[in-house]
């Protein structure tokens, strides 16, 4: 298993927003994690990243506890939201920063981004501006190319399709189809369509807690609708 969750709780005041008592990701799986607000979605990813310490229990990547050793930064890349972001940076110097880190020059980077033409619908490169003068959804944008960019084993994207136009999460899922291949992904989504889509493997959380956890099929998107319409 890459990532395990073993009796995994984060308590704020008298209410436990995340309780997962035992969860196994094997390499190479694409876990959709679905939840209504307040779920606990993204607190549960933050502490799969070392952002926030869990009150008890532990998450191992690679079977090493991530907060007690640094090894699975190398592989793992994230983007939870606009914090990820350089807000003083271009998107292009951004870019160049986060593949410096990763070893890749800057003509690996442009080689790279030559890709992202339809993705970006000509909004990000070349336009002089500063991230923080983007819009929320090309702000995502910027964040999860830089994520897919370090081609990690593991890939944590929360809500990628938020903010985005149609066309544009069109568009997302056919690159993480293709990209994603090998990597192990966890996408939080509260769009049942699109998740399903692109995940072999759904999470439902309610309270912190995993309600559902099964492979997708085809009858998986008519199973989360009747969940979430009762
Ligand atoms: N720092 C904090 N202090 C107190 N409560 C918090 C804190 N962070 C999160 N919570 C609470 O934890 C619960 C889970 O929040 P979380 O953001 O993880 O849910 P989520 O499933 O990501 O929701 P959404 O779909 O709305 O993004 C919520 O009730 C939230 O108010």
């Amino acid at each position: 298993m890459i990532l395990e969750v073993k009796n995994l709780q984060k308590v704020y005041g008298d209410k436990t927003v995340v309780n997962i008592e035992d969860l196994q990701i094997a390499a190479g799986e694409t876990v959709g994690l679905v939840g209504n607000n307040g779920a606990g979605k993204t607190t549960f990813f933050r502490m799969l990243l070392d952002l926030i310490r869990p009150t008890n229990g532990e998450v191992l990547s690679k079977g090493e506890n991530v907060m007690h050793n640094d090894n699975w930064k190398n592989y793992t890349a994230s983007f939870l939201d606009e914090g990820f972001l350089i807000d003083y940076l271009t998107p292009e110097e951004y870019f160049i920063f986060i593949g410096s880190l990763n070893n890749l020059s800057v003509a690996d980077v442009s080689a790279y981004l030559s890709q992202y033409g339809e993705f970006f619908n000509g909004e990000i490169l070349n336009s002089g501006k500063y991230i923080r003068d983007f819009s929320k959804g090309n702000q995502n944008k910027v964040g999860i190319a830089a994520a897919l960019m370090q081609k990690p084993e593991i890939l944590i994207l929360d809500e990628p399709f938020a903010n985005l136009d149609p066309t544009t999460q069109i568009r997302l899922k056919k690159l993480l189809k293709e990209q994603t291949g090998n990597m192990t992904t966890f996408i939080s989504s509260h769009d049942l369509n699109h998740v399903t889509d692109v995940c072999n493997r759904i999470i439902l959380v309610e309270k912190g807690q995993v309600i559902k956890d099964f492979k997708t099929d085809e009858n998986t998107l008519k199973e989360l609708e009747n969940y979430f319409s009762a």
